[in-house]
């Protein structure tokens, strides 16, 4: 690609810079006379006229963009939906008062004995008091705790993205001018701050400590707790302080009491929540395999579905609720389905969407392989995504699974699907096929850490990779399905 520049009258220095390598060519451009004195700066009386300026333009070649390359494995530029860090803090505490008695009035000579202490009575009684009748004073508010809960209603941790900080509010001080009263009242105490979650989401510390799995609605972590709010005293003069200190502990006895005033700082946290779906079954296969279209199908999920490849970017939940007729033990009643991202070779290395959602599987028991089969290689598609099962988790082959062989609408497709039934059915051992490991799901599948990096050294040659594939169970049902 070819490029110039003229439009400033650059110097040769400043093109050399401009472009990457060598010049080829220069050029006489025609420009207005009255251009040509002020960019030269020449300020000089006459006619408007034209006349030919060289100027020296470089012809460059500009540097080509380097093709993608096909087999390097791209690294996830993208903000994960159901990864994200968040920091929250806590409310810090209201601050207390120091108070003083109040000034006693003199008594008036008018009144009467009775009315004095009528009236001083009344005024002793109004304050606050505890049972051994100590002035109680008043509390400042304690700050907001943080409250991190599973919600039914979230689905997703995108919100996260948009805003990742949190906090809650301050406890209120106590509301006082200096002068114990009987009006005074505890600072408020600011509410907690709850701050919903997806079900399924594991909160933990940022730099890795285990919080909480909040694996069931309501279930609730208190990731960080409000200040304390400071206490109230009471100032004295040194010679009132003892008398004083008969009626109530709140006495103040020198200044460093004033500490306790204060209200105590609260807490700052970053933390990582990470989303792992909560569901019975996974659907996985290719991108554009009809998996959204299968659990729309046959649930009320309303996935977006679209004819290009991972227009899934966030597992999308369904619930099946069953079909009761079928009778006990036949079919299970509730079962909540997953459509995953769609996987593609190298997901369990980061290639696509793959290995962020791979962890989604974690608590599935059972998984339906959704195939194209009206794709080139409809085998050859469901090898590859067993094969990215296996070097991501090798326990996510070991649950039953069964296959669905999609779009048999297609001509290609109905044609072939008794011959395609039968190399899927091969396709893994029949040892142990019903021996579920559903049980399991949750414990056997160990961090996702470690089957980033062992488990996909050394990738095994083609043979090697469908011998091991049929190491495992092969899946209980192959079925041919047309969604549409
Ligand atoms: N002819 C035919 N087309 C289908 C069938 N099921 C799905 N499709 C089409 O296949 C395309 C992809 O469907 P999706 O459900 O988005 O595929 P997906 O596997 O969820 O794709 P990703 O989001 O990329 O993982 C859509 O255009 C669907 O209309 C089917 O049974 N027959």
């Amino acid at each position: 690609m070819l490029s110039m520049s003229y439009c400033s009258l650059p110097t040769s220095s400043h093109l050399n810079s401009k472009f990457h390598t060598n010049s080829l060519s220069s050029f006489s451009c025609f420009f207005p006379e009255h251009l040509l004195l002020k960019s030269c700066n020449q300020r000089r009386s006459g006619s408007e006229s034209y006349r030919p300026y060289p100027l020296k333009c470089r012809l460059a070649r500009v540097k080509e963009a380097p093709l993608p390359n096909p087999d390097k494995i791209i690294s996830e530029p993208h903000k994960y939906f159901d990864q994200v860090i968040i920091t929250v803090r806590s409310g810090d505490g209201g601050h207390g008062a120091v108070l003083s008695m109040p000034i006693q009035k003199a008594p008036s000579k008018s009144r009467g004995r009775y009315d004095k202490e009528k009236e001083k009575a009344r005024k002793k009684s109004s304050y606050k008091r505890d049972f051994d009748g100590s002035i109680i004073l008043p509390m400042a508010g304690h700050g907001g705790d943080v409250i991190i809960y599973a919600d039914e209603d979230k689905d997703s941790l995108l919100e996260f993205h948009r805003k990742s900080r949190y906090n809650a509010k301050r406890g209120g001080n106590v509301d006082a001018m200096g002068v114990l009263t009987s009006q005074l009242h505890d600072g408020f105490v600011s509410q907690t701050l709850r701050i919903p979650v997806p079900v399924g989401t594991v909160v933990k510390h940022k730099r890795g400590k285990f919080l909480a799995d909040l694996a069931l609605p309501g279930d609730e972590i208190l990731v960080a707790r409000g200040g304390q709010g400071g206490i109230s005293l009471l100032e004295m003069p040194e010679h009132r302080r003892k008398k004083m200190m008969s009626l109530t502990t709140n006495v103040m006895r020198d200044d460093s009491d004033k500490v306790l005033v204060l209200g105590q700082p609260g807490e700052e946290v970053s933390l990582q929540l990470i989303l792992r779906v909560v569901a019975d079954v996974g659907l996985v296969g290719l991108p554009n395999a009809g998996k959204s279209t299968l659990l729309a199908a046959i649930t009320l999920a309303k996935p977006d579905i679209a004819d290009y490849p991972f227009t899934t970017l966030m597992p999308n939940l369904g619930r099946l609720d069953g079909d009761p007729s079928l009778g006990a033990g036949k079919y299970s009643s509730e079962a909540t389905l997953a459509d995953l991202p769609g996987l593609i070779e190298g997901a369990h290395l980061g290639k696509g969407l793959g290995r962020n959602f791979l962890r989604h599987l974690r608590r599935t028991r059972m998984l339906v392989h959704v195939v194209d089969a009206a794709a080139e290689d409809p085998v050859n598609d469901y090898r590859t995504v067993k094969q990215e099962l296996r070097m991501y988790n090798p326990d996510y082959l070991e649950r039953p699974s069964i296959v669905v062989l999609n779009k048999i609408d297609i001509p290609e497709a109905i044609g072939r699907l008794p011959s395609l039934t039968q190399e899927i059915w091969k396709i893994g051992s029949r040892k142990n096929t019903s021996s579920t490991n559903s049980g399991n799901a949750v414990q056997s599948a160990s961090d996702d850490s470690d089957h980033e990096n062992g488990l996909s050294l050394g990738l095994p040659d083609k043979d090697r990779k469908v011998k091991e594939i049929e190491e495992y169970p092969c899946p209980l049902a192959v079925v041919g399905v047309s969604v549409l």
